[in-house]
């Protein structure tokens, strides 16, 4: 298998004065077109800064990270908002949908900043993720559980080839959460997305490909310790 999304002895140390914390630590990751990969371990350990360093949001201290081959750090803020739009997909806890539009709208929204080649259709990438009979409603009239369907059809819209999820079940009940789980999966086996899931939730864990828990801002396969 391919591995879209390299990341190669990635460390991201945050800095406030002399106060200087380790939030990742050397992480060796390859997630591989059409592989869904969870991401478990206590709050503070690293979690949602290794999405933001996949997701090209901060840059890592040292390391590399490679998205579709391409090494992040060689690239000006132009290109990498271009590679952000055009190549990642997010989705976050509570689906952040803009409160205004509706779910058709949800899902156009991405196409609107700028050319996208070969964009899915969101008319039918909503129905795919079951939100087809609510396309025209707006988020405050949609359970949690739909929120995060049309989140998921918005971060897929523009064909991305890393999808990174922050506590996708995090507002939702238990077969909510396996519903939104297993969609996840589906999305990436079907179209070949790199996709990494944050989750709190281990009923979850069977939809996803592999497991690795973070702790201390390193990386390994769940039931590994860390040394
Ligand atoms: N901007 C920042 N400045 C300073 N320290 C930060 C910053 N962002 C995160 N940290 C620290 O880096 C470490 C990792 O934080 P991170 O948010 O990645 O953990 P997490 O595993 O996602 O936690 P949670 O499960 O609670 O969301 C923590 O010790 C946190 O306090």
């Amino acid at each position: 298998m391919t591995a879209v999304l390299h990341l190669d002895h990635v460390s991201l140390v945050h800095s406030d004065g002399d106060d200087h914390v380790t939030a990742l630590d050397a992480v060796d990751l390859e997630v591989a077109a059409g592989e869904l990969v969870a991401v478990v371990g206590p709050s503070g350990a690293g979690k949602s800064s290794l999405l933001a360093v996949a997701g090209a949001l901060i840059p890592p201290t040292s390391g590399t990270v490679r998205v579709g081959g391409v090494d992040l750090a060689g690239l000006s803020s132009r290109k990498l908002t271009a590679l952000r739009r055009e190549r990642i997909g997010f989705v976050f806890q509570t689906g952040n949908l803009v409160p205004a539009l509706t779910s058709l709208d949800q899902v156009r929204l991405p196409l609107t900043f700028g050319k996208v080649e070969d964009p899915r259709d969101p008319a039918e990438l909503l129905a795919e993720v079951g939100m087809a009979h609510k396309a025209g409603s707006r988020p405050h009239q949609l359970s949690g559980g739909e929120r995060q369907r049309v989140g998921i059809a918005r971060a897929l819209v523009t064909r991305p080839q890393v999808l990174l999820v922050d506590e996708p079940t995090a507002a939702l009940d238990r077969q909510r959460s396996q519903d939104v789980v297993g969609l996840l999966a589906r999305e990436a086996h079907e179209h070949g997305v790199a996709a990494i899931v944050v989750t709190h939730d281990h009923d979850v864990l069977h939809h996803c490909d592999r497991v690795l828990e973070m702790v201390d801002g390193r990386l390994s396969p769940q039931g590994v310790a860390v040394g």
